[in-house]
């Protein structure tokens, strides 16, 4: 049924097949403004913004899922099962939990570990992993090469919690887990995805580690942005 309570577009076509989700409805804004034509803005319920137009001539929508697997669930499950949606890449930010990915580095996620039930609540797998979609994630993987912007291939651990008591749990969710970043809505879109036999993949740019401490500088991380954004929508 639409509207859902949560997304107001009164009819299925005013979204496109594919939609590229950040995770902050001001990006969502700005990615449509920068890089789309004729963009119709189909989404303002609580300032989950979403806009519909195209890229290069393919009609592609961008809307936001805000902060959290609940969010991320609520969005990305009325998409699929309200409006027919059939693929989404998640665009958004992680911290870096290994020496070895750098802050700007972009990943493209393989799986993703969490401490939530979300996967068995709907899918019925009684699983805390969730994988996206692997011939999804290749293309997206193709098309990185293809434009000579280079990813890392990374489990990642998607958390419920941002601010912990024990800031080091990260070494020994990655040993336990083999997770490399954090972040905190992969599992909802993937599982979404595998509970409506769609399909799902996550780029992330490294915004912050946790091993070194470093941050990233506004501008530095709107050029890795960028680089996240042109892959997202040349896979689209
Ligand atoms: O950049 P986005 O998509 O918001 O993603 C990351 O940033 C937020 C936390 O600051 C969480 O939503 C996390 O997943
Ligand atoms: O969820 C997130 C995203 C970026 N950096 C973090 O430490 N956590």
């Amino acid at each position: 049924m639409i509207p859902t309570p949560h997304i107001e577009a009164k009819n299925k076509g005013d979204f496109a097949k594919t939609v590229i989700m950040p995770g902050d409805p001001l990006r969502a804004k700005l990615i449509a403004e920068t890089y789309l034509k004729d963009i119709k803005q189909v989404n303002s319920v609580r300032n989950m913004l979403g806009f519909t137009g195209t890229y290069k001539g393919k009609k592609l929508t961008i809307m936001a899922h805000g902060m959290g697997i609940p969010s991320a669930g609520i969005y990305t499950a009325e998409l699929f099962n309200n409006y027919d949606v059939d693929q989404i890449i998640r665009i958004g930010s992680c911290g870096s939990y290994v020496p070895e990915i750098k802050v700007y580095d972009v990943l493209l996620v393989t799986e993703s570990y969490c401490e939530s039930d979300y996967i068995e609540i709907v899918t019925g797998e009684k699983t805390r992993v969730a994988t996206p979609d692997a011939n999804l994630t290749a293309h997206i993987a193709k098309t990185a090469d293809s434009l000579s912007l280079p990813v890392t291939q990374a489990k990642v651990h998607c958390t419920d919690v941002f601010y912990r008591k024990n800031f080091d749990d990260y070494i020994k969710i990655h040993s336990e887990h083999g997770c490399k970043a954090v972040e905190m809505e992969t599992v909802a879109i993937f599982a979404n995805a595998k509970a409506y036999g769609k399909k799902a993949a996550c780029l992330l740019t490294v915004s912050d580690s946790l091993v070194t401490k470093e941050v990233t500088s506004s501008q530095e991380r709107q050029n890795s942005f960028t680089k996240m954004i042109e892959i997202a929508l040349a896979s689209a």
